[in-house]
């Protein structure tokens, strides 16, 4: 289910997960632009949602509004991209539902549990990247692990090194263990604290812009881990204004603008309603696009040189061979497959990465 937001009014009415209609820019149930009946968010569920929000707002003292009424519903399993540009509002987000920032309004749970009353509960269930743990940097990795470990209550000492250990393995970071922290490049102290929220077994993981400063070698690197804390059943939560950083990894995102929440969805399904174009170019390009238009293709457009449609299911040598036996000369054929990217600009109608 695929929603876009764009309303700025408040929402009372919800909907369970089951009863909602899927609402695109281009679907029947948008949400007229500049206001008017806004679709309903989902309201999840605790059995199928790791974390549930509604209605959770911070205003900040001086009067800036950080979060406005979120409601968001995390499915459980999911690798979910909480997205959006610099200041709309992610780490307040975060910060409040790890209960390191009072909101204003609105309530939330993790794993099921009401908070905040449930946090000392929940949160051995919970691995969290925030800010980065402060790490010694005269210590080795290993021994930073340790102390954190051991500060904190709910980990059993008697596990500590074997925890330990496996969480160094998980990261990359066994043949670094005993290296002084102060000689970690970005990439691995980005590593360690990942290892640190990932000392005891995680239902849920909470990382905070986990590929902020580091080289594509080091984001490749963070979203592999994902992919592999997330193999095991972890729900991973993690933000980035980088949409691209994070797509791949993602099976649901969902993108903040300016303390709201404007769109949201499974990636197969984001990405399912933006179809591949072919583009095709020619000299003659009203004999291309006749022949496109002979495979069954739709959107068919010409330009000066140039024909393109909507690529559909067709296998795109399906369309070079038609245009051979069709005798169309071809002095170029792209496929474009648009990007995550791309399919929210479509829908929101805005770039991605602005200033909030
Ligand atoms: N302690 C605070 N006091 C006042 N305003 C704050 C405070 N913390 C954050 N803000 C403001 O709230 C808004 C949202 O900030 P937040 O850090 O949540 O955004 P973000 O999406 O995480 O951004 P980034 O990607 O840069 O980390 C910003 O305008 C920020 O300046």
């Amino acid at each position: 289910m695929v929603t876009v937001r764009t309303d700025q009014t408040p929402r009372t009415d919800r909907t369970a997960p089951g009863e909602e209609t899927a609402r695109t820019a281009r679907g029947e149930g948008t949400a007229p632009a500049g206001g008017g009946a806004a679709p309903s968010p989902p309201a999840g569920n605790s059995a199928d949602h790791a974390i549930v929000i509604r209605g959770l707002t911070k205003r900040f003292r001086g009067g800036q509004v950080a979060v406005d009424r979120l409601d968001l519903a995390v499915p459980r399993g999911s690798v979910f991209g909480f997205l959006g540009p610099n200041g709309s509002g992610k780490t307040t987000t975060i910060r409040m539902l790890l209960g390191l920032v009072a909101p204003t309004a609105g309530d939330w749970e993790l794993l099921g549990t009401p908070m905040p009353g449930g946090i000392g509960a929940v949160l051995p269930r919970v691995g969290a990247l925030v800010e980065g743990p402060a790490f010694y940097p005269y210590l080795s990795g290993e021994a930073n692990l340790r102390r954190y470990d051991a500060a904190d209550p709910a980990a059993d000492p008697r596990t500590a090194a074997s925890r330990i250990g496996l969480a160094l393995e998980r990261v990359g970071l066994t043949a670094a263990a005993r290296k002084r922290y102060r000689a970690y490049s970005l990439g691995m102290r980005q590593r360690l604290a990942i290892a640190a929220a990932l000392l005891g077994p995680r239902e849920l993981l909470i990382l905070d812009e986990p590929t902020n400063g580091l080289d594509p070698q080091g984001t490749r690197e963070v979203r592999s881990l994902v992919a592999e804390v997330a193999s095991g059943g972890t729900t991973v939560f993690v933000s980035s204004h980088l949409l691209a950083e994070i797509e791949q990894m993602c099976t649901h995102v969902g993108v903040m603008r300016a303390g709201r929440l404007v769109a949201e969805g499974p990636v197969a399904e984001l990405r399912a309603g933006e179809e591949a174009r072919v583009r095709v170019e020619t000299p003659d390009p009203a004999a291309a696009a006749a022949v496109l238009a002979g495979l069954g293709l739709t959107e068919v457009r010409t330009g000066a040189a140039e024909a393109g449609a909507a690529l559909g299911a067709l296998p795109p040598e399906r369309v070079t061979a038609a245009l051979v036996a069709g005798g169309v000369a071809v002095r170029g054929l792209a496929v474009h497959r648009p990007s995550l990217e791309d399919v929210f600009v479509g829908l929101t109608g805005e770039g991605f990465d602005v200033d909030g």
